[in-house]
């Protein structure tokens, strides 16, 4: 029995209530189970002054009932909508925690690029984004709305024990069997392929519409229309989705209509047989014949419309973090990373795929890069220069091969302390809505490094320290896509600053104008001497300084050596150069060291 109910869809729903808050919890089920017992106790009071009108007794007794029962279900209504609504916030905010906790805590990051993830994902958020339902503070409210019907309906049902023991498992079984025969009516399979896919478009055009980022895009091409329009479409099907699942079933519906008919036939007439032969006083016929109408309560009806979505949402967070531990989980090593790279890093024969595809980005990657020394990444588009930066920061783990460090293969070293001996610049790096001094270091830095690391980065006189970098906030400000990058170059510098060992450099300076760039390198290279770097970028006037440079192509290293000895050997480094530079050529403005096109082939 106790199995049988874990197992129930619902179960994870009901279960988590009490871990959300106790009292609430606590206080909405007792509220449920009193509102679903006062319509059958105002029955009894009814009939209990249709008795005594009869019987020309006192009518103050079962009058008095009357409106205390009556008071108490008037009162009742608004504080169970509040305590419910309060319940559904608390569980809200503990559905958000742990999907934050299920996003952030895996070490890796297989987990937010699996297909079958971010679709869970976006099932799970319904809760929070409402796209596809109510949010939880109503959704408990429709809840608790179906429980106390369905509460109401048993202890209606139960009045008519004073009748006939046969009585109610007859009409309540005939309610209850509506459950079963129009179970398909009841819920629509938000699981399903078709419902995410128009979950994820609709809430993917809801944002372009309403965020900035989009705003400039849907201006100049003229796409608020259609932006709107693909929205309406997808939420319309949805509605239409929802409303094929949900519709009654005509057979189904005409079973139902005869078995509870025939019920409830054979009840109102044993209550009448009973009436007309006296054995019944007007009191107990009305009790009676309330006590059985009152039993559809129990019918399929709100709960089964309102509980789905809601307790799939709950299901959805929970089983989520699972499967997100378990697919974004990286083992640790537990051999430090102290003071490493000293000698080496080596990509030893690396093979890589991303999970869920069979193309290998890597196939038999080999090159080492000497600690202390520069190594410059190039590569058409899509030659896998950033996936080389997620494994070397152990993002992912290699398919095939090894990165070593110091000649230990890097799942052998404590993740954690790996992690803090790498900092990185990526290309698509965070503008934190924070003050400029955590822009650079969230750590517990001295304001000396931190305005020592702005200066390295050419960005020392972008805001005071404590100015957040956001106009949504009061005294606040925002930067430029140049100084944005400045701000995050920065933040990698401090982290050399304060010690790190391998410096990876994904593009740093692609949104700075060509004398920004220039300087800004001699800045980097200037700030990164001594430490192992990893610099990707697609201009050759930046990667031309770098101590070696590595060519990549079809998952492997086709070149590797320095500017002017893969100048020399006139291969397909030498090609992209000669690209880059005679399209340069033909811009207005020239400059050897200011090559600035990308490379596309
Ligand atoms: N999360 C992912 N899941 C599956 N494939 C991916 C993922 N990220 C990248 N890829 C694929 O891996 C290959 C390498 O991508 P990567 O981003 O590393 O290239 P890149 O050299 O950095 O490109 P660019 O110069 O355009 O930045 C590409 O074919 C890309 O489509």
């Amino acid at each position: 029995m106790i199995d049988k109910l874990q197992g129930w869809y619902a179960w994870p729903f009901f279960s988590v209530l009490p871990r959300v808050h106790k009292g609430l919890a606590t206080a909405w089920w007792a509220l449920i189970v009193v509102r679903g017992a006062l319509p059958a106790v105002l029955t009894v009071a009814v009939a209990a002054l249709l008795s005594a009108v009869q019987r020309q007794d006192s009518l103050v007794p079962p009058l008095a009932a009357v409106s205390v029962v009556f008071l108490l279900m008037q009162l009742l209504a608004p504080v169970h909508a509040q305590t419910g609504a309060s319940l559904g916030d608390w569980l809200s905010s503990w559905l958000h925690d742990k999907l934050a906790e299920a996003t952030t805590k895996p070490s890796g990051l297989a987990h937010l690029e699996s297909r079958e993830l971010t679709d869970r994902l976006t099932m799970a958020r319904d809760f929070d984004l409402g796209i596809s339902g109510p949010p939880m503070s109503i959704s408990i409210g429709l809840i608790s709305g179906g429980l106390v019907e369905a509460m109401t309906g048993l202890s209606q049902a139960s009045v008519l024990f004073a009748f006939a023991w046969w009585a109610p498992p007859l009409v309540a079984g005939a309610w209850l069997a509506t459950h079963w025969l129009l179970r398909e009516s009841g819920g629509w399979d938000r699981g399903a392929q078709e419902v995410l896919d128009a979950q994820r478009r609709a809430e993917y055009t809801y944002r372009l519409a309403v965020d900035a980022p989009a705003a400039k895009e849907l201006r100049i091409f003229g796409l608020g229309r259609w932006t709107v329009g693909r929205f309406a479409a997808e939420r319309r099907r949805m509605i239409e989705l929802r409303w094929q699942a949900t519709r009654l079933r005509q057979r189904p519906l005409l079973r139902v209509v005869l078995v509870v008919v025939t019920a409830n036939a054979v009840v109102f007439w044993a209550i009448a047989r009973e009436a007309a032969s006296g054995a019944l006083d007007i009191g107990q016929v009305a009790m009676f014949a309330l006590a059985a109408v009152g039993a559809s309560g129990i019918a399929f009806g709100g709960i089964n419309w309102a509980l789905p979505p809601t307790a799939e949402s709950v299901t959805a967070v929970l089983g989520l973090s699972e499967a997100m531990e378990e697919t974004g989980r990286l083992v640790s090593g537990n051999r430090s990373a102290e003071g490493g790279p000293a000698a080496y890093v080596r990509l030893k024969e690396l093979g890589f795929s991303y999970p869920g595809s069979t193309k290998p980005v890597f196939d038999g990657l080999d090159v080492t890069i000497e600690a202390g020394t520069s190594l410059a990444v190039v590569g058409v588009n899509g030659a896998g220069k950033t996936t080389l930066a997620k494994l070397l920061c152990r993002l992912y783990d290699p398919t095939s091969g090894a990165i070593e460090v110091d000649g230990v293969d890097l799942r052998d070293l404590d993740l954690e302390s790996w992690r803090s001996r790498v900092t990185a610049v990526f290309q698509d790096f965070v503008r934190y809505q924070l003050p400029l001094r955590d822009n650079v270091s969230l750590h517990d830095t001295s304001d000396d490094v931190i305005r020592a690391a702005l200066a390295d980065a050419g960005a020392k006189d972008l805001a005071e320290l404590d100015t957040v970098l956001s106009r949504g906030y009061d005294d606040g400000t925002d930067l430029s896509g140049g100084q944005w990058q400045r701000v995050a170059v920065a933040r990698a510098l401090c982290a050399v600053r304060l010690g790190a060992g391998l410096v990876i450099l994904d593009e740093p300076t692609a949104q700075l104008d060509v004398r920004g760039e220039a300087e800004i390198f001699e800045r980097i290279l200037e700030a990164t001497r001594g430490v192992t770097t990893v610099l990707i970028s697609h201009r050759f006037s930046t990667v031309r300084h770098a101590d070696r440079i590595c060519v990549l192509e079809e998952g492997r290293v086709v070149e590797l050596g320095t500017h002017a000895e893969l100048m020399a050997a006139r291969g397909r480094y030498r090609h992209l150069y000669d690209l880059q530079a005679s399209r340069f050529a033909e811009s207005p403005v020239s400059g050897d060291d200011c090559t600035d096109l990308e490379v596309v082939e």
